[in-house]
């Protein structure tokens, strides 16, 4: 059976304003005050926790801040966890998208590198959950994208076929995941990001949701 995967942040959902907002917490809990950006940061708020603390750190002139981005690490995850749907948003066109795939019989799932808890917590919140017949996060198995791993894992656990499967998301990561897993890849236009998807060759593009159907046929 063809199968669907997601990723989640940037994909799905536009989650960048409650994760800045978790980082904004930690950076002020340190006494820094707001370091990042709702609508500037948005786009390292989507390659997520690690890559948002990585820059507010940056900014206060520390260049190798791994040690400090791993004790911020589990404040970040808490603060987001207690506030994770305060400005997310799904995108335009998306709840309609799944619908019409589990209409024409394909499985769905989630690949995200995001804690698998709070991954659950958020798509449950947004009454997002029971459409997928599987979800894997960044803690499911012991490795995480770009390794293909969690891809295939996904795939399994939703009863869909590998040699049917397709990868939607919006970065490198995503790309360079399915590239791994012999598996096509979609990324999505309509991120925050500045850099242009196209140059990352993925075997095609979305802009909108409404477009899903086609996208999908044409590739799988
Ligand atoms: O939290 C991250 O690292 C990014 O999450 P994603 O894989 O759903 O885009
Ligand atoms: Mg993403």
């Amino acid at each position: 059976m063809r199968c669907v995967v997601f990723d989640l942040d940037g994909t799905l959902a536009d989650t960048s304003g409650d994760l800045i907002a978790a980082a904004n917490f930690c950076f002020r809990d340190l006494g820094h005050g707001d370091l990042l950006d709702p609508t500037l940061d948005a786009a390292t708020a989507l390659r997520g926790a690690r890559a948002m603390l990585r820059l507010g750190f940056e900014r206060l002139g520390l260049d190798d801040a791994e040690e400090q981005i791993d004790a911020q690490y589990p404040t970040l995850i808490d603060a987001y966890g207690d506030n994770i749907d305060t400005h997310t948003v799904l995108y335009p066109g998306v709840r309609e998208a799944v619908d019409r795939l589990k209409a024409l019989d394909m499985k769905v799932a989630i690949c995200t590198n995001k804690p698998e808890g709070l991954a659950e917590t958020l798509m449950a919140r947004l009454e997002f959950r029971d459409v997928f017949d599987a979800l894997i996060g960044a803690d499911t198995l012991p490795v995480r994208k770009p390794d293909p791993a969690p891809l295939f894992e996904a795939i399994d656990r939703s009863g869909g076929a590998r040699t049917s499967a397709v990868l939607i998301g919006d970065t490198a990561t995503d790309r360079n995941t399915a590239r791994a897993a012999g598996i096509p890849s979609v990324l999505v236009t309509f991120g925050p990001g500045e850099e242009d998807v196209s140059d990352l060759e993925p075997e095609a593009l979305l802009h909108h949701y409404d477009e899903l159907d086609s996208v999908i046929e044409a590739v799988i």
